[in-house]
């Protein structure tokens, strides 16, 4: 009965629409023997969320990094929006860049300044010629996407970790992305706000129809968001699933993750 469930699933999952991210093959080693990429294959689909799990160290982030060429594979292809990644000038590669947003762990608002400065700087470096009236009111907007309208005019030093997760989407949203990049959103937070960082990166899949890869040890949270999982073990993609599948996964290894 669950193989018969499992096999419809994942014919569905096959079935479904337009591919947004897709790897062959990924190879990576830093230096000489640290192999950390052994041919990985994924495909995130338009509107899809997508989790990676893995232990420490298994590469997860370098996996993430590929994509927007922050780091050079060593083999393989990466396609986004259909284009080959790896094979684009530096001008071709900054076309798509700006249509993707990262939310890395730190969050790493610059604590310098204020909120409104943090995120109307990030709008300015994607478009130059925008007037200051629509900076604001993006920035407004963006702030309350996020429900942290009234924190405009805070310095971060004055934020919470929770506030500045959200401040860090906040700016990701700015740029109104296709493609959202999460490496541990969660990460440091405790329960409730983690779990409130979660509905709200489930929202912005609904309301801005956003794909994207999430990286992910929070269990919750990959509950939350997955429509598709994968798990990643020394350097190639070990299980994969929806969350209900693999949570039942002969796998041993592959269960601990949820217990
Ligand atoms: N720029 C780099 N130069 C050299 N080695 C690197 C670089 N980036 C990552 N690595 C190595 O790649 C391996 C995987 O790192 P990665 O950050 O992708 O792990 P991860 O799965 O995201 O781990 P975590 O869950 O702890 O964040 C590690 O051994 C790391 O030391």
């Amino acid at each position: 009965m669950i193989e018969e469930e499992k096999n419809t699933e994942t014919k569905s999952k096959n079935k479904k629409q337009t591919p947004i991210i897709e790897i062959r093959d990924l190879h990576k080693t830093f230096g000489k023997d640290n192999t950390v990429l052994k041919g990985v294959n994924l495909m995130v689909n338009k509107g899809e969320d997508l989790v990676i799990l893995g232990r420490s160290g298994s590469g997860k982030s370098v996996m993430i990094k590929c994509i927007v060429g922050l780091i050079e594979p060593d083999k393989g292809e990466i396609k986004v929006f259909d284009e080959n990644v790896l094979n684009l000038s530096k001008k071709e590669l900054n076309k798509i860049r700006v249509k993707i947003g990262f939310l890395f762990q730190s969050g790493a608002l610059y604590d310098s300044m204020s909120v409104r400065e943090n995120l109307a700087f990030t709008l300015r470096a994607h478009k130059r010629e925008l007037t200051e009236d629509v900076v604001e009111n993006e920035v407004i907007e963006a702030l309350e996407s996020v429900g942290l309208g009234g924190a405009i005019d805070k310095m971060p030093s004055e934020l919470s970790g929770g506030m500045r997760k959200r401040i860090g989407l906040a700016r990701t949203l700015i740029i109104n992305p296709e493609i959202i990049l999460y490496d541990e959103p969660t990460t440091g937070l405790d329960t409730i706000t983690s779990r409130e960082i979660s509905e709200l990166i489930l929202d912005i899949k609904h309301k801005q129809k956003t794909s994207s890869i999430i990286i992910t040890h929070d269990m919750a949270c990959a509950k939350m968001t997955a429509d598709w999982i994968i798990v990643l073990k020394d350097g190639i993609i070990h299980a994969e699933g929806t969350y209900e599948e693999l949570e039942k996964d002969e796998d041993e290894w592959v269960r601990s993750f949820f217990d």
